[in-house]
C-alpha cells in the first residue's frame, strides 16, 4: 500500500580515488552550481587539502571565501552562517573530517545552499550522509541536514590521515549489523517503518567490510578505498531510509551516552564498535564474530582500549535508551546487573 511520498536525496557525483582532489572543480562544474564557493574547513584538513581546493577555485575564476573552524559546536555553525550572510555564497564546500563536514552541511541546510563534501578522513559515515551532528548537550545524535551534491574523496590524502580515524570508520560500518537487527526488532515490536532495501544495503556493506577485514592495513591506500566505498554505501542506505536507522541502533545510543558521560574519551566509530559487541550479545547473535572483525582491523574491543572504566560502560548501557525515541534491544533500559553481565561475558570489561 502506498501511504505517503518519499524523497531519496543522494549525491550526484561521488569521486573516489588517488589524487582526485585535483578533480574537485570538475566534479562541481558538472552540477551547474553558480556563485562563489564558501569553503569550510578545520586547521589540519586546511593544510592537507583545503588550501589546494581554494587554489583550484581561484584558478577556475570562481573566487573563494574560506572559514576555518576549530570546534564542533553550534557556535561554529553560526559563524559559518554569519560569514555566508556577508558573502552570499553559491554553495558550501566542507573539507575535513566529520567536524568541518557536519558544520558545513548544517550551515548549508540553514541557509538553503548546496553542499559539497570533501573528506580528508574516513572516520564515520557522516562524511557522505544527509545527517549532521554537533556534540553538544541534548543533541548527541544526528539530525537531518543538507545531503552532499557531490563527494570528492581523495584516497591518497585519506590514507595519510591518522590510522585510527580509518579503523573508526570501519567500526562504524561494522555496527550496521546490530543497527539493522534493532531496526527489525523495532518493526516487529513497535510497528516502526522499515525499509528492506536500505536495511539490506547497510547489512551488505558491513558484510563486505568484514569479508575484507584482513586486507585493511595501515599504509595501504587500497584499504582507504575499501572503507570510503563502504561509507558511501552506508550513507546511501540512510538516504534511502531518510533516517539513520540503517546505520544506528543501540550501539549508537551507547556511544552517544558515552559522549555525555566521558566526552572525548574515544572516537565515535570505536565506541559504536564496542557497543556492537555488547548489543549483538543481547540479540543472541555472533558477538564473537563482530569482536574478531574489529580486532582484525585494529579497532578497540574493550573498555580499556576506549580509555574508559567498567562503571562508565555500565552507566552508559543502563541509561542509553534515554538518548532518543528509538526502540532497540535495550528496550526500556537494562538493569545494572544485566549490564555488568553482558559487558563481562563479552570481555568488554
Ligand atoms: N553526521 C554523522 O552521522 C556523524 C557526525 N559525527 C561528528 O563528526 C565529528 C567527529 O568526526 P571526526 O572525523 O572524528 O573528527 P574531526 O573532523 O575533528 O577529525 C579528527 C581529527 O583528525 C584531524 N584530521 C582530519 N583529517 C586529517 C588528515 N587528512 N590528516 C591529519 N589529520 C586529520 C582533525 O584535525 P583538526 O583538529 O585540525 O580538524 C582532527 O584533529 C564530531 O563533530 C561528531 O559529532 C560523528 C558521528 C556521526
Ligand atoms: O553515526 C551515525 C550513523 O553511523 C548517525 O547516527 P545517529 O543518528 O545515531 O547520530
Ligand atoms: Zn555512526
Amino acid at each position: 500500500m502506498f501511504e505517503k511520498s518519499s524523497w531519496i536525496r543522494l549525491p550526484r557525483n561521488v569521486v573516489v580515488g588517488h589524487g582526485v582532489l585535483s578533480e574537485t572543480t570538475a566534479a562541481i562544474d558538472e552540477l551547474h552550481l553558480h556563485g562563489t564557493p564558501l569553503l569550510v574547513t578545520s586547521p589540519t584538513p586546511n593544510e592537507v587539502a583545503g588550501q589546494r581546493v581554494a587554489d583550484q577555485f581561484e584558478d577556475a575564476g570562481w573566487g573563494v571565501e574560506t572559514v576555518v573552524i576549530e570546534e564542533a559546536s553550534f557556535e561554529s555553525v553560526q559563524r559559518v552562517i554569519d560569514v555566508a550572510n556577508e558573502v552570499n555564497p553559491g554553495y558550501l564546500v566542507g573539507v575535513g573530517g566529520g567536524k568541518a563536514i557536519d558544520i558545513a552541511k548544517m550551515a548549508s541546510d540553514e541557509i538553503g545552499r548546496g553542499f559539497v563534501s570533501v573528506p580528508t578522513a574516513a572516520s564515520h559515515d557522516g562524511i557522505v550522509s544527509g545527517r549532521g551532528s554537533v556534540p553538544e548537550e541534548d543533541t548527541r545524535h544526528s539530525v537531518a541536514a543538507e545531503p552532499p551534491l557531490a563527494v570528492v574523496a581523495d584516497t591518497e590524502i585519506i590514507a595519510d590521515a591518522p590510522w585510527e580515524l580509518t579503523t573508526a570508520g570501519c567500526a562504524d560500518i561494522i555496527s550496521n549489523y546490530t543497527a539493522v537487527e534493532d531496526w527489525r526488532l523495532a518493526q516487529r515490536l513497535q510497528n516502526v517503518e522499515f525499509h528492506e532495501y536500505a536495511a539490506t544495503l547497510a547489512e551488505m556493506t558491513a558484510e563486505m567490510l568484514v569479508d575484507n577485514a584482513d586486507t585493511i592495513r595501515p599504509g595501504l591506500e587500497e584499504s582507504s578505498w575499501v572503507v570510503v566505498k563502504a561509507l558511501v554505501s552506508s550513507g546511501v542506505a540512510m538516504s534511502i531510509a531518510d533516517s539513520s536507522r540503517p546505520a544506528s541502533g543501540a550501539e549508537h545510543l551507547f556511544s552517544h551516552q558515552l559522549d555525555r558521560i566521558a566526552p572525548g574519551a574515544a572516537l565515535h566509530g570505536h565506541q559504536v564498535g564496542v557497543g556492537s559487541i555488547i548489543t549483538e550479545y543481547l540479540h543472541g547473535g555472533d558477538w564473537r564474530g563482530i569482536r574478531d572483525a574489529l580486532a582484525t582491523i585494529g579497532a578497540p574491543t574493550t573498555a580499556d582500549e576506549l580509555g574508559i572504566d567498567a562503571e562508565t560502560v555500565v552507566e552508559a548501557l543502563t541509561t542509553a535508551h534515554e538518548i532518543r525515541d528509538r526502540y532497540t534491544i535495550l528496550g526500556n533500559g537494562m538493569s545494572r546487573a544485566a549490564a555488568y553481565e553482558a559487558a563481562e561475558t563479552t570481555k568488554v570489561i
